[in-house]
């Protein structure tokens, strides 16, 4: 699919979840070129309906900064309970909605806020689709201090990890200040006993398995269908 292509369904799956957003409710909104195109419909919305939101808590300094030049008002995590609902991409995603993300290297604000919101519906073009989860990297967030001893764990377990690197060769640093190895596994055999081993290896601040979290995921695909598939 060319990229003109992946954009127009992009866009129309932003479009279809910005129609599905309340009025007055607390909106968490992810992070990437999907979210995006949702971002713009919210702010189409604001303009032509009047549409408010009590709350908006955001995953990344792109999408806030695009939200507030919308005109939202963009709030933090910690100024709220929980999210009605949070809108975000996902990189790939299986017939169970178990998915990947942080391909945008977003993955440890993206699972805070997915963690405390009510409702998750993930906005992606078919191309996202897979039976299982893999042909796409596996990030982790990883912290500094132990970040080489967290490498060669991964390579002795087979994990096939690479430095994420910035545009300029260097590592990529996240919101944070860590640093994401990613992981070349696919398929990934069990991303349930992956997630488990992740969880549980200090150093790891987070990863990007997304497992059990999403309750809706709409598709859009190219024969021009929009598929609202739930769990
Ligand atoms: O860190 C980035 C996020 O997980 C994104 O939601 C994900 O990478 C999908 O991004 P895009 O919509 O650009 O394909």
């Amino acid at each position: 699919m060319d990229k003109q292509k992946q954009d127009e369904l992009k866009k129309e799956a932003a479009t279809k979840a910005a129609m599905m957003v309340e009025r007055d409710s607390v909106l968490g909104v992810g992070t990437g070129s999907t979210v995006a195109f949702f971002i713009d419909a919210l702010g189409k919305r604001k303009e032509e309906e009047n549409f408010s939101l009590k709350h908006i808590v955001t995953t990344s300094n792109r999408s806030k900064k695009q939200l507030e030049s919308l005109g939202f008002k963009v709030d933090e995590l910690s100024d709220i309970d929980q999210a009605d609902l949070t809108v975000d991409g996902a990189d790939r995603v299986d017939n169970e909605l178990n998915g990947i993300k942080g391909g945008g290297g977003a993955l440890t604000l993206e699972k805070n806020v997915a963690i405390n919101s009510k409702k998750i519906i993930w906005i992606v073009d078919e191309s996202k689709l897979v039976d299982r989860l893999g042909d796409f990297p596996l990030p982790v967030e990883v912290l500094p201090i132990s970040c080489e001893q967290n490498f060669r764990r991964f390579q002795e377990e087979g994990l096939k990890p690479q430095w994420r690197l910035d545009e300029n060769g260097n590592r990529y640093v996240t919101h944070y200040g860590n640093y994401i190895i990613d992981l070349a596994i696919d398929p990934i055999p069990v991303p349930h006993a992956l997630a488990d081993y992740l969880d549980h290896t200090v150093g790891v601040v987070e990863h990007g398995l997304f497992l059990d979290m999403c309750d809706e995921v709409i598709i859009a695909h190219s024969n021009g269908e929009i598929e609202e598939k739930k769990r």
